[in-house]
């Protein structure tokens, strides 16, 4: 058993690639793992996989509130509660109270076992928790794991509802119940708020739902695998990778360079920043700084800062990074910058976006889209999943150059160039990456709450990095200056490879972050 996340130094394995499999391949894997075992061997693993780790959380809990499904997961939940019976036998005070939420009468085989070995065992079968309001020391949730593929209503809802908003410290097995092991969706209709500490462990295979959309949110502070001694055979191909810890930048590599000088580490222009001076008075210049300082900060060689409509008011430098090269998005167009340097546009572009964009599709062979520059794409997305590609197709002569398109759209912007909205691509993230990359010929980088790096062949890399601290204004610039440097700093041969590196980066920006307050984007930075 292995502690996946939170990451930190006394992870065991915290550099291994973990595969992430949704419910077809899971369940393709216990079937052929199952053919190999005698009966119910798995089951017998996943149940002391579950009272091990319960009694190593929560060492001095004494009434025990196991809540059952109708399926393996109740199983699951029914073998622990036998094993914990055992264990908390004779202690006085103590107890095992199981409440089934699904009908007994039929459940699997293997399920039903656990139910006969709980009830030999002598668990206390209960209709529903009795008030006080915390009825136990700790609650094992079994309710529904892979089987959990459509809404949840009626008393199961209701009970559901109780468990998620309940107090009391719960280990969720394979899944906190109500989310979809596939995409992270929460099939519940009250969004998920946590009552108490929770962790979650996941059996067999590490499902992807656990790590993006609302898998993070629902599984608590710590998620937790068990293989059950199963070795997923390689006909049986992961549905994502789960993104390693990030060594990058690598500040003693750059040190051992003594031969290196700051053209070698390459060169970053972010082009953006729309000053007030714009038609429509907009200032966003604060975005693109942002951007270019994470670049410097990152170790990027020479970072230069392209902001648009600056003709009148561009001011003479940053007075916070005085390294970064400030001169106007004309000029940067009149130079060999975009041929040259990695080009990350729309950070705070505004509508002048708009203008410049098209000679930087036609010119940069390095080139990352965020923000605005996404919003300026809209329908010339949109013609780039058009076959045969109309001549003169940005997206068709980038794909033909074999050059390097990077887009790190947020949900909506998502949503704008998929012709969706929000909920269609947080539903399921990882399609709604998968999709945008396959129309763009281009590596997309889905942001949030395990963010999705989706190129157009092979499975995505789900970010596990970062948490809430990040949801604030600017750290999406911050995010696209990192990737801007981890491209110019070249060995970039795996490209999503490289990205996931950043994004990780950028997440454990704020796993280090001790302060009372929480950060701004430029915190993040010092
Ligand atoms: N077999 C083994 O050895 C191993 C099994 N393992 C464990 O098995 C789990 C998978 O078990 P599973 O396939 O039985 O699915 P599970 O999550 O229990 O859900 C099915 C139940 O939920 C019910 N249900 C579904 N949706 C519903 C809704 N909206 N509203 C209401 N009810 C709903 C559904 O009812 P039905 O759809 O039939 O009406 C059925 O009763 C997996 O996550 C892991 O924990 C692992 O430990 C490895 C070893
Ligand atoms: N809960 C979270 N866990 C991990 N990363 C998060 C979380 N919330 C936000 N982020 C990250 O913070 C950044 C926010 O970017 P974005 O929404 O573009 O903001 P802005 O445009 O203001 O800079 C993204 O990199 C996103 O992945």
């Amino acid at each position: 058993m292995e502690r996946i996340v939170p990451i930190g130094n006394g992870t065991k394995g915290a550099a291994r690639r973990w595969p992430l499999y949704g419910s077809a391949a899971s369940r393709a894997i216990e079937r052929q793992a199952a053919e190999g075992l005698p009966p119910h061997a798995l089951m017998q693993r996943a149940g002391q996989a579950v009272a091990r780790l319960a009694r190593a959380w929560r060492p001095h809990a004494r009434r025990v509130l196991v809540v059952t499904g109708g399926g393996n997961n109740g199983g699951d939940g029914w073998l622990a509660a036998a094993l914990l019976q055992r264990h908390l036998r004779g202690i006085p005070g103590a107890s095992v109270q199981v409440w089934p939420l699904g009908p007994t009468a039929r459940m699997p085989d293997d399920a039903r076992w656990a139910w006969a070995e709980a009830r030999a065992a002598g668990v206390d079968v209960i209709e529903a928790p009795t008030p006080p309001a915390t009825p136990a020391d700790l609650i094992i949730d079994a309710v529904f794991g892979l089987g959990l593929s459509r809404p949840v209503d009626g008393p199961a809802r209701d009970a559901l509802r109780w468990l998620h908003g309940c107090p009391v410290p719960t280990l969720c097995v394979d899944l906190a119940s109500g989310l979809d092991a596939d995409t992270g969706h929460w099939w519940i209709d009250a969004p998920p708020q946590p009552g108490g500490p929770r962790i979650t462990l996941s059996l067999l295979t590490l499902k992807s739902g656990l790590f993006t959309g609302l898998g993070r949110a629902c599984a608590g502070e710590a998620i937790w695998f068990d293989d059950l001694g199963v070795a997923p055979a390689p006909q049986h191909a992961p549905d994502a990778w789960l993104a390693t810890p990030s060594r990058w930048p690598d500040v003693p590599a750059l040190r051992r360079a003594h031969a290196s000088h700051k053209g070698s580490r390459g060169d970053v222009v972010v082009v953006g920043g729309q000053l007030p001076s714009a038609s429509d008075g907009v200032g966003m210049a604060g975005a693109a700084v942002l951007a270019a300082r994470a670049a410097l900060r990152a170790g990027a060689g020479r970072v230069y800062v392209g902001l648009l409509n600056g003709e009148a008011t561009l001011p003479p430098w940053d007075g916070g990074q005085p390294a970064l090269m400030l001169r106007t998005a004309q000029a940067v167009l009149a130079s060999a910058l975009p041929e040259q340097a990695v080009v990350v546009a729309g950070c705070g572009g505004g509508a002048s976006m708009a203008e410049v964009l098209p000679a930087l599709l036609a010119r940069a062979p390095r080139l990352v889209l965020d923000a605005d520059a996404l919003n300026a794409l809209g329908p010339a997305a949109r013609e780039g999943a058009r076959s045969p590609a109309a001549p003169g197709d940005p997206w068709a002569l980038r794909r033909a150059a074999g050059w390097r398109t990077v887009l790190t759209p947020h949900p909506l912007e998502a949503a704008r160039l998929l012709g969706t909205d929000v909920a269609g691509v947080q539903a399921d993230r990882l399609g709604a990456a998968r999709a945008l990359a396959h129309r763009l010929g281009a590596t997309i980088v889905l942001k949030g709450s395990g963010t999705v790096i989706a190129a157009p062949d092979g499975a995505p890399i789900v970010n596990a990095s970062g948490d809430g601290l990040l949801a604030s204004a600017g750290t999406g610039d911050v995010l696209a200056g990192l990737i801007g440097a981890r491209l110019a700093h070249g060995d970039a041969n795996d490209l999503p490879a490289a990205i996931a590196e950043a994004v990780a980066a950028h997440g454990g920006l704020t796993q280090r972050w001790t302060g009372a307050w929480p950060p701004t984007a430029t915190d993040l930075l010092d």
